[in-house]
């Protein structure tokens, strides 16, 4: 299946879907988004990660290397506190200002399914729904913390008890959640229910 976007008006050009993925350190949601993004493949798919800007702007403003700001590591972790000191602060005045930033990086306009991997606050949630109304679907990934830990998952002070980690804990209304705590099976099964509602959409919008 593929879609073609060009000849649409800027408007035509928003998503048909967006996924918008969350959950705690370890419970998948890379592993998981990766593989819906391979699924759906690069012509209709564009994966999305709101950390990119920032990670982007911090890079160049402090001479530090992107991809090693990206990945999970002591990089990152070095660094870690100050980007979201710095970011709160524009988010404070703008609590859409990474997700713009993210969907304009990775210029996202030109794919109709757009894959959100790291949505963690309710102002995330907010402005995807604001402005792509009922293209947006929830996505919760879940894992008990043994199977967590077994992925390398150790409990951080000041990082599992932040906001930045716990923010969406209250929300209780997902369109999906997905258990992963490695039984193949059900997670196949999980991804064919997100998988069959986005290509029923991009079916129903040729
Ligand atoms: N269902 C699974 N089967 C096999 N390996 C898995 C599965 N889910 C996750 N993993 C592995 O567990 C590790 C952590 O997963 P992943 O990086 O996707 O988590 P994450 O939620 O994105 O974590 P973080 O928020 O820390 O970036 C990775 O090595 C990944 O390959």
């Amino acid at each position: 299946m593929q879609c073609t976007r060009d000849g649409l008006t800027p408007l035509e050009k928003n998503p048909v879907c967006v996924l918008l993925f969350s959950g705690k350190r370890k419970s998948g949601k890379d592993y998981i988004t990766d593989i819906i993004y391979d699924r759906l493949g690069t012509d209709n798919a564009t994966l999305i990660k709101i950390s990119a800007p920032i990670k982007s702007h911090w890079a160049e403003k402090h001479d530090l290397n992107f991809e090693e700001l990206m990945s999970a590591g002591e990089y990152k972790e070095a660094h870690r506190q100050d980007m979201i000191k710095w970011s709160e602060e524009i988010r404070q005045k703008d609590y859409g200002y990474f997700c713009q930033a993210a969907v304009e990086l990775c210029n996202a306009h030109t794919k109709p399914v757009w894959i959100v991997s790291d949505t963690r606050r309710q102002t995330d949630l907010k402005w995807f729904k604001e402005n792509y109304g009922t293209a947006v679907k929830t996505v919760r990934v879940l894992a008990d913390d043994d199977v967590r830990s077994k992925r390398g998952w150790v409990f951080t002070p000041g990082v599992d008890d932040a906001d930045t980690e716990c923010a969406l804990d209250e929300v209780t209304e997902w369109d999906w959640r997905i258990l992963n705590n490695g039984s193949e099976s059900e997670l196949e099964d999980e991804m064919q229910n997100i998988l069959s509602w986005v290509n029923s959409t991009l079916n129903s919008q040729q």
